[in-house]
């Protein structure tokens, strides 16, 4: 039975995917990111391969002037130090200052208090561009308990009504990895039906989503556009990957040659999206 509230045709085509990828490439946007220190090299290969340009500019410091400059801009709450919280809040107010768009990723979310407060006074800043997180992080956000750890124990499905509410309260596009990714900006809604299990065995593949997603809100004016652009870019490089890996290690690399191999058009027929 079709779901009543869904569109039967998806509110984002592969072809606009396609063109925004297109776009990336010609114009290599500037992704300052503000990540954890598990992913951070990872995070620039993946923004690397797929043709933005990295920098980790993540000082109180320099955060804030580098945010007025870039294209787009990461927090991710993974590793939160009292200094990177700073540079986290100095990055923000240039965003806003600038109009830069800039992506909340609130890993470990709802799980542990402190950490909890610091991405909801960072929404309380400056509304977030695109909010990305895995389904407990988002339920998270608005008073749920987390998952295990950096780990989701919910389903998108399972948490879409809260994605919707935090996407209207919020002004912002919510995007729910997970089996079949939900992205929605609180009246349409996008469900992106690639990937693979083992992106789930290799840390930081949802951080570096997060990035991707900054890099593609630098070249789309629609924040449902740029969420379903950088989501569909990796998912569909993911199971390309996939079918030549031996395992995770193997996945891994793969991957980030993947990135960089899809074309336009490729990326276009692999998506499927509803
Ligand atoms: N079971 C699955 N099958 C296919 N793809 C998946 C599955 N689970 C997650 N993915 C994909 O993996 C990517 C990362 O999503 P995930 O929900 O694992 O993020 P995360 O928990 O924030 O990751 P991390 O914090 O380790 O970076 C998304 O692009 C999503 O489509
Ligand atoms: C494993 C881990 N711990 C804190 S952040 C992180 C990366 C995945 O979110
Ligand atoms: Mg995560």
């Amino acid at each position: 039975m079709t779901d009543a509230s869904v569109d039967p045709v998806a509110a984002v085509t592969p072809d606009e995917v396609a063109e925004a990828l297109a776009r990336l490439r010609a114009t290599t946007p500037l992704v300052q990111s503000l990540t954890n220190i598990v992913v951070a090299q990872w995070t620039a290969n993946v923004l690397l391969a797929a043709g933005a340009a990295p920098a980790m500019v993540d000082n109180p410091h320099e955060a804030e002037a580098f945010a007025r400059v870039a294209g787009g801009v990461l927090v991710n709450t993974g590793t939160p130090y009292d200094d990177t919280t700073a540079a986290m809040r100095a990055a923000v107010t240039g965003a806003q200052a600038a109009g830069t768009p800039w992506v909340l990723d609130p890993v470990a979310a709802g799980g542990l208090a402190w950490r909890t407060g610091v991405a909801v006074s960072l929404m309380d800043l400056h509304a977030p561009t695109i909010v990305r997180g895995n389904a407990s992080e988002i339920a998270g956000l608005l008073g749920g308990l987390g998952g295990r750890g950096v780990d989701s124990a919910d389903s998108p499905e399972e948490v879409l009504d809260r994605a919707r509410e935090l996407a209207t309260s919020r002004r912002t596009v919510v995007a729910v990895s997970g089996a079949v990714d939900h992205l929605t900006d609180g009246e349409r809604l996008v469900r992106v039906h690639n990937g693979d299990p083992v992106m789930t065995k290799v840390t930081g593949v949802g951080c570096a989503l997060g990035a991707l997603m900054a890099g593609f809100a630098a070249v789309c004016d629609d924040a449902l556009l740029a969420a379903t652009s950088a989501t569909g870019l990796l998912t569909v490089a993911a199971e390309r990957a996939a079918r030549a890996a031996r395992g995770p290690g193997s996945f891994a690399v793969a991957l980030l040659d993947e990135l960089s191999l899809v074309t336009p058009d490729e990326l276009a027929s692999g998506l499927v999206l509803s």
